[in-house]
């Protein structure tokens, strides 16, 4: 399959081919070397050493079940971007892996996001090394070559739904408690422009102003109203739903469908492979300002009080998730208090 992409794009698609050869610097995936030959290579297994990602291969279809496991919320910290990072290169390179399913083995959480205190109260080295993660996650996973499918098994807010919209599908639960979205306005930080991208190619410019401006967190159906999710089943369907549109998927030839995607997704990977070091930079500057860490530290211990003060949802009523969304946000803390 090498040779054929090579061949496909070094000779019918010439232009394709000169932006994704430059500046990668990641194995596998839709780039390619300076020679034009994919950087793959024949791969063994893809044991994660502490099981915070577990990876199900199924040797006959080819596709892999990866299950995020860090509970309780599987947020997004620096040793998990780490191993999530190790996991996808191997997947990648493995030449038998066609598909993968994203999903959580934590029960009714996908990913909280971004690991608050991996953006609190570190040194600036820090903040440096785990924007270089959340980089490289977003790259390997957005310019994915294999097909890949998000089974969204629980609430999904921020780096939780970028990991589900850098799927090629998205099917969710339908189960009214949980929430998708880009919420970080909310918490008084602002979604980099990557983040903005993704969800402008997949739900249009009007939802996105909306979503991003407000940190919207919408319920399943919502979500599925505004195109940020594909297909809502019942939570017992989803694994088997996830699996049956993987077929689909797998029935392109897998060359096909990678170029397809790779012309439609380059641009905005090249946004970011354009300016990685600036937008590191950006990111340090931004989350030191001391303006900024309070925001995160209302926010965080917020989410603590919620605890102590809320009690969780009901069964049916959204209503009281909304609110309790609302009530974890810096500025609710700041209007309780005056
Ligand atoms: C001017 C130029 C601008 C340039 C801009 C440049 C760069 C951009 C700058 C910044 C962008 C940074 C991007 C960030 C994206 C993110 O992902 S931020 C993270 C956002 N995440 C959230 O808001 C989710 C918060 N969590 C929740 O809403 C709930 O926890 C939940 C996921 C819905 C689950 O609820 P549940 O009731 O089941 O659990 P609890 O709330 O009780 O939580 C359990 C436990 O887990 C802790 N926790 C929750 N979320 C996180 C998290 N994201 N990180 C770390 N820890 C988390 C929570 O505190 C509880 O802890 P405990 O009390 O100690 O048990």
């Amino acid at each position: 399959m090498a040779a054929v992409l090579r061949k496909l794009i070094q000779g019918r698609l010439p232009a394709l081919a000169g932006v994704l050869c430059r500046r990668s610097g990641n194995e596998g995936h839709l780039f390619l070397n300076s020679s034009g030959s994919t950087l793959m290579q024949p791969r063994c297994g893809y044991s994660s050493p502490t099981e915070s990602v577990i990876v199900e291969m199924d040797k006959a279809t080819g596709v892999a079940l990866l299950k995020l496991n860090i509970p309780p919320v599987n947020s997004l910290s620096l040793p998990l971007l780490t191993e999530l990072a190790i996991v996808l290169d191997k997947l990648e390179m493995d030449k038998h892996c066609r598909g993968l399913i994203l999903t959580s083995a934590v029960p009714n959480i996908f990913s909280a996001g971004l690991n608050l205190f991996d953006m609190m109260d570190k040194p600036n080295e820090h903040y440096s090394e785990f924007w270089r993660a959340v980089q490289e996650i977003w790259i390997k996973l957005y310019g994915s070559s294999l097909a890949n499918i998000a089974a969204i098994n629980g609430s999904s807010p921020a780096g939780g739904c970028l990991l589900a919209l850098c799927s090629d599908y998205r099917i969710m639960a339908n189960n009214p408690h949980f929430t998708i979205g880009l919420n970080e306005t909310r918490l008084g930080i602002v979604a980099p422009f990557w983040f903005k991208d993704t969800l402008l190619n997949t739900v249009g410019k009007r939802t996105t102003e909306i979503s991003l401006n407000l940190g919207a967190l919408y319920s399943p159906t919502e979500a599925l109203s505004l195109h940020l999710v594909d297909r809502l089943v019942p939570e017992t369907q989803l694994l088997s739903a996830a699996t049956e549109e993987m077929g689909r998927w797998l029935q392109v030839p897998d060359h096909a469908r990678q170029i397809t995607k790779s012309m439609i997704r380059k641009s905005t990977l090249e946004g970011l492979l354009n300016q990685r070091e600036a937008d590191i930079k950006n990111f340090v500057e931004f989350i030191s300002r001391d303006s900024i860490q309070k925001s995160l530290q209302f926010y965080a211990q917020s989410l603590q009080k919620q605890k102590q003060h809320i009690h969780p949802p009901s069964s049916s009523c959204r209503q009281q998730i909304s609110s309790v969304t609302f009530a974890r946000s810096p500025w609710y803390s700041l209007i309780q208090r005056s």
